[in-house]
């Protein structure tokens, strides 16, 4: 088991705190980002799971949240760029702004600390590292109401493929693209059943496949440069 802590951002609710709690669970360090305090983090926090603030909507906070990183650990096992804004389109004077806001979380954030944490990746304990982007179905597939976010999600889909190529053979970079996983706040059934018949397994599955698609990435040695798509077959509707 790797000394080294696993980086979760966006790591106080919902995918992310779920495989930030099964990862500890399962005896490894976490790290994990928020950006907004709320009470749940002490109940992460008394687990022993680590918490920094960040705020990825500008690129001054984004080299803030690294330099605190890298003061935090001196090695990483991988990191999971989890944090993301499902921001429907506007088609207002913040438009631009919105499309802005969803390039530093999906896009500028990733990059700028896959280029700077390269080396606490590399001084981990064990052969190798990983890298693990969480993009979206709709990045391959577009969206009528979040143009961008999926597109934002897609240059994050397209990431994968050259820090793959630029980091092998120390680390590994892959992408997850789940579909539909877990309701939000305020989905009625209405909205549930419309999102069960979107995929061809007709079901919601919860935040546990995620957690086992990060384990299969953790757990093998010879995967890289590739999505894992999560969408129990929206492909096939
Ligand atoms: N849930 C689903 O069904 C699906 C999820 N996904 C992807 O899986 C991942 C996890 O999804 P989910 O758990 O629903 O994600 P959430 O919508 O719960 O977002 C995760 C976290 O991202 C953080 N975040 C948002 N914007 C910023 C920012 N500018 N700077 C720093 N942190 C930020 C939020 O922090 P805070 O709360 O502290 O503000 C939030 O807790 C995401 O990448 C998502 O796009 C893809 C398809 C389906
Ligand atoms: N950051 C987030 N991204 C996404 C979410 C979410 O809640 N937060 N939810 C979805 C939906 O489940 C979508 O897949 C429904 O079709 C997508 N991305």
């Amino acid at each position: 088991m790797s000394s080294a802590p696993i980086l979760i951002t966006g790591g106080a609710q919902r995918l992310g705190r779920h495989c930030a709690e099964r990862l500890i669970d399962d005896g490894h360090p976490v790290i994990i980002s928020y950006r907004r305090e709320r009470p749940e983090l002490e109940a992460l926090r008394e687990k022993g799971i680590v918490t920094l603030a960040a705020d990825f909507s500008s690129e001054a906070g984004i080299l803030d949240f690294i330099a605190r990183l890298k003061a935090t650990t001196p090695a990483l096992r991988a990191i999971v760029h989890n944090a993301s804004d499902w921001a429907p389109d506007s088609r207002g004077d913040d438009a631009g702004a919105s499309f802005e806001r969803l390039f530093r979380v999906h896009m500028q954030a990733p990059y700028l600390i896959n280029l700077h944490a390269q080396a606490l990746l590399e001084a981990g304990d064990e052969p190798l590292a990983d890298i693990v982007h969480m993009t979206d179905y709709v990045a391959v597939k577009g969206s009528k109401k979040h143009a961008a976010y999926a597109a934002t999600k897609a240059g994050l889909d397209n990431l994968t493929l050259s820090f793959a190529a630029m980091y092998a053979p120390r680390i590994q970079v892959n992408a997850i693209a789940p579909a539909m996983i877990m309701l939000n706040e305020g989905d009625d059934e209405a909205y549930a059943e419309k999102a069960r018949a979107k995929s061809a397994m007709q079901m919601i599955p919860g935040p546990g496949v995620i957690y086992e698609s990060l384990r299969y990435l953790l757990d093998n040695r010879f995967v890289t440069g590739v999505t894992l798509p999560v969408d129990g077959g929206r492909h096939l509707r």
